[in-house]
């Protein structure tokens, strides 16, 4: 069975009651293909604006979850709270998070054991940095992020895998598509070989990285690109082409 194609939409910290509620009216109304997941990530304080208004079968993502079930942990998010608002995914693993808030392999691996054990299903993110890709350590890095999910999860049925190069995040400096493709391929061999053949067959893998309504027509042409993860262009009505890039 063909893997059905992704799209994301990370808002990361923009947006306000009134722009994101415009987002979501313009995302709503738009034709979009009926082949296409579409989930879009608001900042947590909006989550339940975003349930209000986004229609089905629109879905919404936190941009984080934590791994503890209740208690004194000042400023996060459960799991359980997270469903109790409808809530049906969780970004986990972003470059911001790992970089700006020393978020450590084993803590995010931690944490989507904690999303997926409670059924909410993980948009994981995993990419290099610029140093890494010029000492040709990108798969080693990848597939060590990944390595460190499958140590705490066996069921990869409700994780979806962004490959986001951080040196492409932000900056408008796309991965070519045999850059992306060649990292892809080499996660789906990882998946055949550590997880299952099944996990390499099903698991979605989506690229971000400065994907554009300009950019992902190409992208999404390749064997192994199932759809994106978009952080600048999902804020602007460019995301519905986004959305429909490979019809
Ligand atoms: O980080 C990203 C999505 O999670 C990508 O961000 P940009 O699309 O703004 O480069």
């Amino acid at each position: 069975m063909p893997r059905q194609f992704f799209v994301g939409g990370n808002f990361k910290m923009n947006g306000s009651a009134e722009t994101i509620k415009k987002i979501i009216e313009h995302i709503n109304d738009a034709e979009k293909d009926p082949k296409t997941e579409v989930v879009i990530a608001p900042p947590a304080l909006y989550l339940l604006l975003a349930r209000e208004h986004l229609k089905a079968p629109l879905e919404i993502a936190a941009q984080n979850v934590f791994d503890k079930p209740n208690g004194a942990f000042t400023g996060e998010i459960s799991v359980d709270q997270l469903k109790d608002a409808n809530i049906t995914w969780t970004l986990l693993g972003h470059s911001e998070r790992r970089v700006v808030l020393q978020e450590d392999d084993a803590f995010v691996a931690s944490k989507t054991k904690a999303a997926l054990d409670g059924g909410i299903g993980v948009i994981f993110c995993c990419g290099e940095s610029l140093e890494q890709r010029e000492n040709n350590d990108t798969v080693k890095v990848v597939t060590s992020q990944l390595k460190a999910v499958k140590e705490k999860v066996s069921d990869w049925s409700k994780i979806v895998v962004a490959y986001e190069p951080i040196w492409a995040i932000g900056t408008g400096k796309v991965a070519s598509t045999e850059q992306a493709q060649e990292v892809h391929k080499a996660i789906r061999e990882w998946l055949k070989n550590e997880v299952s053949e099944k996990a390499a067959e099903e698991t979605r893998i989506i690229y971000g990285g400065s994907v554009s309504e300009k950019n992902c027509k190409d992208l999404c042409k390749q064997p192994d690109i199932d759809g994106f993860l978009v952080g600048g262009a999902s804020l602007k009505p460019a995301f519905v082409d986004i959305i429909n890039s490979h019809l």
